[in-house]
């Protein structure tokens, strides 16, 4: 069983889009750790959610972390708005390129935490190199693009590579795709510490089971089962 903090990120890529705040007021009362927006940009990935703007709009709801994964290239014009409309943490892909480094670099100099994706495609040793400059690991379980895609079991190999390669530095794990109450015991397992989950939370439109979703993967990822 991990001893590290667990933490719950919802992605409102699977809210209601015509009730955005209430769903982000209404997951920060259930218990909520981060919130997390995906960003995309019908080119690095065929998908177009929103920007800048309406992220500043549903920002106002809520003091919890904004956890902002940006599925976007060329990334580097838009890191200065995305923390203008409140990011907390900006987590850029090392397939966007081609100056991951530098990006990484003005995300700190923005003042926040920077964060590194990687594909399932993409090996783990590709963020070696910036280990210095980020604060989060993302480690995609599915590929990028859509909620509700299902887990990609070869991550857990992943996972547990990326968990050798932090060592002792602070950098927060996290897996993004297919997570649920169901695998959630063996991603923690392999060494993830913040679990983004889209559909699995907002699978209905019944708000008053908030909650008990996102208590059942956080239960899931901490209870001791052997
Ligand atoms: O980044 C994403 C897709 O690119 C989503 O955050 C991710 O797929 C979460 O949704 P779900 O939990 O439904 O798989």
């Amino acid at each position: 069983m991990t001893s590290r903090p667990i933490r719950i990120a919802p992605s409102i890529l699977s809210a209601d889009f015509g009730r955005l705040a209430e769903e982000v007021a209404a997951i920060d009362a259930a218990g909520a750790d981060y919130i997390h927006v995906d960003i995309m940009d019908g080119h690095f990935v065929p998908n177009i959610s929103f920007g800048p703007a309406v992220m500043a709009s549903v920002r106002q709801v809520t003091q919890k972390p904004f956890d902002v994964h940006l599925m976007v290239a060329p990334v580097d014009p838009y890191i200065a708005a995305f923390a203008k409309a409140g990011a907390d943490v900006i987590t850029v892909h090392a397939e966007a390129g081609p100056h991951l480094h530098r990006t990484l670099q003005a995300i700190r100099a923005e003042g926040k935490n920077a964060g590194v994706a990687i594909n399932p495609g993409t090996p783990v040793s590709a963020v070696e190199a910036v280990l210095d400059d980020i604060d989060l690991l993302l480690v995609m379980s599915v590929n990028p693009g859509f909620g509700g895609q299902a887990f990609i079991p070869g991550t857990l190999d992943k996972l547990r590579q990326a968990r050798a390669l932090v060592g002792n530095r602070p950098i927060e794990i996290e897996v993004d795709g297919g997570i649920t109450a169901d695998n959630a015991r063996a991603v923690a397992d392999a060494g993830a510490t913040v679990f983004v989950a889209g559909s699995s939370v907002f699978g209905g439109n019944e708000t008053q089971t908030y909650p008990h979703r996102i208590a059942a993967i956080r239960s899931a990822a901490t209870t001791r089962t052997a």
